[in-house]
């Protein structure tokens, strides 16, 4: 692997990363260090080991060997939902949401896990649940900004456009926070716009946090990343901004063997 870039400090680490499926081996020894603050692209043709990588460092899958933290936390020794809770934020390619709640419902669900009240605090309206609901709404008016939903706080989530609903996605997710944020094939089936609109929602989101990204669109890839991770047949190939990393010859060899992306 060439090019890897300098930095301090690490939102993401994982060392010597090998995964299997019975005979199948999905990850053959694989190193990412990723800055605190990048947004960092994971690549590579069909079958290269990307998803499985990615849940990897979100903790979703446990690798058979090798090191993973994220944010200091031992990732691969925490159950998935302990690391969603301390600052890590994943989408998922289909969309999570409540269809028939609104959207403001739906940033409220998200926030339930981080609040203090009990039930009966809550019928009984006691000043904690007050406490809750004020932060709550003070935070879900500054997402729905964010994320460009404001207009759209009482639609159902199911009435909204796709690309609409997969900022939602992102909307939900900062309800909690994350100072990692984990996109799985964040743009597939977005239209063009959409997909503009989502890079500049990115761009917003990033400040003060890390994103990582499973993508095959290469230009949002291009448009969105500081540094990306060619991966081809379960290996690290090269480490580096996406325009000189599909420069590298390995990496056009091996799309040029796969028959489904382009390298540019
Ligand atoms: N749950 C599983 N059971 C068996 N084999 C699997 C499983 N998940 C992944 N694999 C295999 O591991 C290899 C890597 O798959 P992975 O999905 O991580 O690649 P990918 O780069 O994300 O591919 P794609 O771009 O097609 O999503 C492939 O050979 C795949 O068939």
């Amino acid at each position: 692997m060439s090019g890897a870039m300098s930095g301090a400090q690490y939102a993401v680490e994982a060392a010597g990363i090998e995964k299997r499926y019975g005979g199948v081996v999905a990850l053959r020894g694989v190193d990412v260090r990723i800055r605190e603050g990048a947004i960092y692209g994971l690549i590579g043709p069909n079958g290269a080991g990307k998803s499985t990588m990615f849940d990897i460092l979100c903790g979703i899958t446990k690798p058979d060997t090798g090191t993973v933290r994220v944010l200091d936390m031992d990732v691969a020794g925490l159950p998935a939902h302990q690391v969603a809770r301390r600052g890590v934020g994943r989408t998922f390619q289909r969309t999570a949401m409540f269809g028939e709640s609104t959207v403001y419902e739906n940033l409220l669900f998200a926030s339930y896990g981080s609040m203090r009240h009990s039930v009966a605090a809550r019928l009984l309206r006691l000043p904690v649940w007050r406490q809750d609901m004020a932060a709550f709404a003070a935070k879900a008016d500054e997402v729905l900004v964010t994320c460009g939903l404001d207009g759209l706080r009482d639609q159902p989530a199911s009435s909204l456009a796709y690309g609409t609903q997969r900022r939602l996605a992102v909307a939900i997710m900062l309800m909690n926070e994350p100072r990692v944020i984990f996109l799985d094939e964040p743009v597939a089936g977005m239209n063009e716009n959409e997909t503009a609109s989502f890079i500049e929602l990115m761009r917003t989101v990033a400040k003060g946090r890390t994103i990582v990204i499973v993508e095959h669109d290469m230009a949002a890839i291009g448009a969105l990343c500081d540094e990306v991770l060619v991966m081809v047949d379960g290996r690290p190939i090269v480490n580096d901004t996406p325009a000189r990393a599909l420069k590298h010859p390995e990496v056009i060899a091996a799309y040029l063997g796969a028959d489904d992306d382009e390298p540019a």
